[in-house]
């Protein structure tokens, strides 16, 4: 999909254009950002004079799951940070099961402040900016608000590892939430469509271990933005490179399953 095509989608809520405005960069080159460069990675900051480069290169910087993959350290500091999975859901891409999506999330001094998913087979864009509300195809987003465990559709991943002790761990943590007898459990492959589903009320809950900050970055924003709570498996605040998330409609349903679940240990993504 080419920038510009996520750029034209009509909504009611903030087009890409309009969620990249963050303030402290807007402030730094209100001229960049009213010309978009800042969307140009390539070329915007060569062309931007008050902001150029090297300045401007050492400014953003980007976490991607390719880059890391090809040993690039994921480091998020307090540079404005781009944070990309360029296809989430790969194993369904590779089977051709149609649940894969793009994500894109945005970090100022460690802060998330927008997140763009777009769900590909579906033409669906996700949208979140901080403070200004959630949004697919323009249809604001809300979370279910439900907090009974036996009525939440709860979603999770596997999670890479598939180790005896592992797998058992992740079994074991499945049955302890269909034991407190949660409505329901699936697995859909794509860990940014999933946290999407319960943004829009789909799902009441997510959790995993062994998922990466660029599977959280956006979808953070967008499921916080709808209302809903995004926290660690222990159950104190986010930690965007701990590699674990319980994400839920509401603050009560994230502790219930926060304390049902036992710690799958995956390292972090900034000690990689
Ligand atoms: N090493 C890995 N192997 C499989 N899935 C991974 C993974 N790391 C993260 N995941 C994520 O867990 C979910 C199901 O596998 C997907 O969202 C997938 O993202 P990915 O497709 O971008 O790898
Ligand atoms: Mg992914």
């Amino acid at each position: 999909m080419h920038r510009t095509d996520v750029c034209s989608v009509p909504a009611q809520g903030p087009t890409l254009s309009e969620l990249g405005t963050v303030q402290t960069c807007a402030e730094h080159c209100p001229e960049c950002f009213r010309s978009g460069l800042f969307f140009d990675p390539e070329n915007a900051f060569g062309r931007c004079k008050q902001w150029p480069a090297p300045q401007g290169r050492a400014c953003r910087r980007f976490i991607a799951e390719e880059a890391a993959a090809s040993g690039a350290k994921c480091v998020l500091t307090h540079n404005p940070t781009w944070i990309i999975d360029p296809i989430d859901g790969t194993c369904n891409f590779v089977h051709r099961f149609p649940t894969v999506a793009v994500s894109i999330g945005f970090a100022v001094r460690q802060e998330l402040e927008f997140g763009v998913i777009y769900h590909c087979t579906e033409e669906r864009l996700y949208t979140g900016r901080r403070g200004r509300g959630a949004f697919c195809n323009g249809q604001r987003l809300r979370v279910s608000g439900e907090t009974d465990l036996s009525k939440a559709l709860v979603l999770t991943e596997i999670g890479p590892k598939r180790d005896p002790a592992t797998l058992k761990l992740f079994l074991s943590n499945m049955e302890r939430l269909l034991h407190a007898k949660a409505h329901g459990v699936r697995v859909i492959g794509s860990s940014t469509l999933a946290l999407c589903h319960l943004a829009s009320g789909a799902a009441d809950a997510y959790y995993q271990f062994g998922l990466h900050c660029w599977d959280l970055a956006a979808a953070t924003v967008i499921i916080r933005e709808a209302g809903g709570i995004v926290i660690d498996t222990s159950g104190g605040p986010l930690d965007l490179m701990a590699c674990r998330v319980v994400a839920a409609s509401t603050r009560e349903m994230a502790m219930l399953i926060a304390q049902a679940l036992q710690t799958i240990n995956y390292g972090r993504d900034d000690e990689k």
